[in-house]
């Protein structure tokens, strides 16, 4: 793996109080060994969450991730502000969703206006390669999530091993992209042509089901529509080049791919070991 250092962290040596005690309990004096521990994948999010919270100082602006995953930084923050552990901590929400929860548990928030340069952003990735290039966007959050990041001086991906692929796409889920709902169709073919050779490859308008039990487009917090990009063995292309090829078309917004934006990504696994990849 050329450009990133791996170090892996097992959970006895965390300085922090664990999610999980029982990781750090001694083995008690026994003939028979303990059964393995085994973490569900919430669990292994909140543990790579708390790790990344380590990261953390006072006086710090924040970004605040959007997701499953992030949800358990927001709660790690809170905790330590509520208990005077961190002070001076001034968020800013990567979505409505992040800021109506991070608004709950009293995180002081700000703007990327007000704070347009930001210490340390941490969230969630739907995919991470080698070279900790992302995916990201599957919540639909990408847009906002792009921009705080990208404007962010050091930014921690956390996951659980399951977003782990060998190439961007590789899950065969939604390489998400967001476009402006004026003349979806239209972009939506254009991204189509873009992929016309590609075996596997198939694009798709993100809908959701009302109450009623009717269909209508998925909304973004920026009022866009979301074009889901589906490749049958990942994405096989230069992904730089595709990034222009894809911003280039008139109507997309921005699209899920964060790539070289990620500083270290932090991976828990079901048996509670952490590892920590630098770029
Ligand atoms: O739009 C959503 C964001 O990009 C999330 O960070 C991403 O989808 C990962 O979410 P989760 O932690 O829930 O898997």
């Amino acid at each position: 793996m050329r450009g990133v250092s791996i170090i892996p962290i097992i959970p006895q040596t965390l300085d922090m109080p664990t999610p999980f005690p029982h990781l750090l309990s001694p083995s008690p004096p026994s003939a028979v060994a303990p059964a393995a521990v085994v973490l569900s994948q919430d669990e292994q999010k909140r543990v790579a969450a708390y790790r990344a919270v380590d990261f953390v100082q006072s006086g710090m602006v924040l970004g605040l991730g959007t997701g499953s995953t992030a949800v358990h930084a927001l709660d790690r923050i809170a905790d330590l502000l509520r208990r005077g552990v961190l002070h001076d901590i001034v968020g800013i929400p990567t979505s409505k969703q992040t800021e109506s929860i991070a608004r709950a548990l009293k995180i002081p928030l700000s703007d990327l206006d007000a704070h347009p340069v930001i210490d340390l952003s941490i969230d969630g990735a739907d995919e991470v390669d080698p070279f900790l290039n992302l995916v990201k966007g599957r919540g639909g959050s990408l847009l906002r999530e792009k921009m705080i990041e990208g404007a962010t001086k050091k930014f921690i991906v956390i996951v659980d091993e399951s977003k782990m692929v060998g190439r961007l796409g590789g899950s065969g889920l939604a390489v998400p992209v967001e476009i402006v709902p004026f003349g979806w169709s239209y972009t939506l073919s254009k991204l189509k042509a873009l992929f016309e050779l590609e075996r596997g490859f198939n694009a798709k308008l993100r809908t959701r089901v009302e109450e009623d039990g009717k269909e209508v487009p998925f909304v973004t917090d920026n009022g866009n529509y979301i074009i889901d990009l589906y490749f049958e063995n990942g994405i096989e292309r230069d992904l730089g080049m595709l990034s222009d090829s894809l911003l280039r078309i008139v109507g997309v917004a921005e699209h899920g791919m964060f790539l070289g934006m990620a500083t270290s990504v932090i991976v828990a696994n079901k048996d509670g070991e952490i590892t920590v990849i630098n770029k």
